[in-house]
């Protein structure tokens, strides 16, 4: 069995990469791409549910999954901890699917670190103009959460370099067109392949 791809999708707080990810997972079969869903000590919002946006956790249950080793990674994020449950992405990997995480610039540090073989996607506001517009559209956060988002934004895009790719999400079909481009690549190289069809090379390349 081939393992499946990590990818890790960074981003400021409403460039739109769970837009993107949700999307992309529409046009892909369950067998061949899931999205992490991470724990979270940050309180629900309006229309998410338990289990499906996210694992809602208090700090406390947070702490012993870290004191478990339960995380690949974990990091503070706008004064809330966010977390990627180390079974199930090996779990999920190990049967050749490929898995998306929606994670900061410090959870991805980590996971480069210890999964070298994790692609990375940076995504870009086409403004922070646009980036505070589509922060305030969704509706979803007071003005105080929207201002420490705004604020922190400069921040998560300084580490834009250390990512494999880069998207520009200003027209959101183009961008999703080039997280499809991203994802047939990596799905096309030779590496990935050869392992995928070593019964075809081994017979095309018999005398
Ligand atoms: N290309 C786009 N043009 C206009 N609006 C967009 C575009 N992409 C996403 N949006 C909208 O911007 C808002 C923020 O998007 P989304 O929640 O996907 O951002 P995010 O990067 O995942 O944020 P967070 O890190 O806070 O989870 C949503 O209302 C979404 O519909
Ligand atoms: N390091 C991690 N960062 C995560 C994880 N899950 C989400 N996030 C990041 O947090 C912010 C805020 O998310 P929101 O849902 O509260 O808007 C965003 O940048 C996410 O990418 C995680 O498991 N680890």
């Amino acid at each position: 069995m081939v393992q499946g791809t990590l990818y890790i999708v960074s981003a400021p707080s409403g460039a739109g990469k769970s837009s993107l990810i949700q999307a992309l997972l529409k046009t892909q079969p369950l067998y061949d791409t899931q999205v992490s869903i991470s724990h979270t000590t940050r309180s629900i919002r309006p229309g998410e549910k338990d289990g499906e946006h996210y694992f809602f956790v208090s700090k406390d249950e947070f702490c012993a999954m870290i004191e478990n080793e339960a995380f690949l990674e974990h990091a503070e994020v706008f004064g809330n901890y966010y977390g990627t449950s180390r079974k199930a992405i090996e779990q999920v990997l190990a049967s050749g699917v490929d898995v998306f995480l929606d994670i900061d610039w410090q959870g991805a540090q980590q996971i480069r670190q210890r999964m070298p073989q994790a692609r990375s996607i940076f995504v870009l506001p086409p403004s922070k103009d646009e980036l505070d517009r589509r922060l305030r559209g969704r509706g979803q956060d007071s003005e105080e959460v929207i201002a420490k988002r705004m604020a922190q934004a400069v921040a998560e895009m300084t580490h834009f370099a250390e990512y494999d790719y880069l998207i520009v999400n200003d027209d959101f079909d183009l961008a999703l067109s080039d997280l499809k481009t991203i994802i047939r690549a990596e799905r096309l190289r030779l590496s990935r392949q050869r392992l995928r069809h070593d019964g075809l090379i081994t017979k095309l390349l018999a005398d």
